[in-house]
């Protein structure tokens, strides 16, 4: 690994770090180790030989790239922004915007059976859905062939990610994770995201500095779900926040997936992986394109650590919840608010102060008045469901 030192881009400290790249060919013990270490130092790593043919990726990539190439209005007629489809700048429901379009797929295998053509053919094809989060309809666009071809392909490797985890870990249930995946019912969701070029933005115009601000595509956050398989074309972006503050760019490599840790398998592994934030910054002349597997278990899965990894001197730092209860909490508050901070056992509270870094503290808190907010709103506009 290499630390180099630390460059000050207008005011925000980024480091040049190289994630570990984890070749998954090597021998089983050996990776597994290598893969629980990168999880807990930077909950970042990337992959390589990873199984997933460059044939599938190709086609699920040309796909994306045809749609996004479309008119604004017919992409559109994929779906509603802030739900399952087409969405530009809006991010969520709650007020986040950024500098990218994307598609939301349900892969529910369910739901991948209803095949449609393809998404550049027929964008107008709609399933619906009812969740209950938040209290609306949800529309599902149907998936093509070689969609499907793609999330069987990156459900198969975050499987294969998760027993790896669970060995290295000493688990003695060794598909204690990537059950929860594996299930029908699983509610793991597909991720399409396009950043257009955008010129650099010069923040002081008598400066004589040169002008290298980047617009932000899609804003800090952490992953809610188990385990995200991202994968991007050759144009860079993606930044990941390190302990102290620093942000880390990530080397793309379309040959590789990049993987990360998601907060509930932080909560499954009682905070010894962590869920790294991390943010997509837009390239001033060539587009990024991103695709995003977020490995996820069915809504009524109880989301617990195994009482192995639970000792009198590592209690459980998480309560048992759902996974409904956790999105639900994810999707009443804003991109870039810390949720499992809000999911933390009684026990440890006094020494929450001392573990829990002053600006991860400062966002609990402030999601939880977030909370407090929403649910006096939804209360104003009676909506029974909408409860906290
Ligand atoms: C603002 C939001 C968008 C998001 C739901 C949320 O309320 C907070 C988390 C966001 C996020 C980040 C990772 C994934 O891209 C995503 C699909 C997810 O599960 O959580 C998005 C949500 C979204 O875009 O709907
Ligand atoms: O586009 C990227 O590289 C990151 C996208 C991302 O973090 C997300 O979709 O959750
Ligand atoms: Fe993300």
């Amino acid at each position: 690994m290499v630390v180099a030192s630390p460059t000050q881009i207008h005011g925000e400290r980024l480091m040049a770090i190289e994630l570990p790249v984890i070749d998954l060919s090597g021998e089983r013990s050996t990776v597994s180790n290598l893969i629980v270490k990168a999880c807990e130092e930077y909950g970042f790593f990337k992959v390589k030989n990873h199984g997933v043919s460059q044939d599938i990726i190709a086609k699920m990539e040309n796909e994306s790239f045809s749609f996004f190439a479309k008119p604004f209005d017919e992409k559109q007629k994929a779906g509603l922004a802030n739900s399952f489809g087409y969405g530009c700048k809006n991010i969520g429901f709650n007020g986040d915007i950024g500098e990218v379009e994307y598609l939301l797929f349900n892969t529910n295998p369910l739901s991948i059976t209803e095949r449609s053509k393809t998404i550049s053919n027929d964008p107008t094809k709609f399933r619906q859905v009812l969740t209950p989060f938040p209290p609306r309809l949800l529309h599902s666009l149907t998936i093509s062939s070689a969609m499907s071809g793609y999330i069987e392909a990156v459900r198969g490797l975050a499987c294969e990610l998760l027993d790896l985890m669970a060995e290295g870990l000493w688990v003695p249930d060794r598909s204690v994770f990537s059950r929860l995946i594996r299930d029908d019912d699983s509610d793991s969701i597909l991720r399409l995201n396009h950043y257009p070029p955008m010129p650099l933005l010069c923040k002081d115009k008598d400066s004589s500095s040169p002008c290298n601000h980047s617009k932000v595509g899609f804003g800090e956050h952490s992953d809610p779900q188990i385990l995200t398989i991202l994968r991007s074309n050759d144009v860079g972006g993606l930044q990941i926040s390190l302990n102290d503050g620093a942000w880390v760019p990530v080397t793309p490599d379309p040959t590789a997936f990049c993987v990360n840790v998601g907060d509930l398998l932080q909560a499954m592994t009682n905070g010894r992986f962590v869920s790294v934030r991390h943010k997509a910054l837009t390239n001033s002349y060539k587009s990024r394109m991103s695709m995003a597997y977020f490995a996820a278990p069915p809504l009524d899965a109880r989301i617990a650590v195994p009482p192995e990894m639970v000792t009198p001197i590592k209690p459980a730092l998480y309560r048992p919840f759902t996974w409904a209860e956790f999105k639900k909490t994810v999707y009443a508050l804003r991109l870039g608010d810390s949720r499992l901070g809000l999911f933390r056992t009684q026990v440890d509270e006094h020494l929450e102060v001392q573990e829990i870094p002053n600006q991860a503290r400062i966002r609990d808190l402030a999601a939880k008045a977030r909370i407090r907010d929403l649910a006096a709103k939804a209360r104003t506009l009676l909506l029974p469901n909408f409860r906290y």
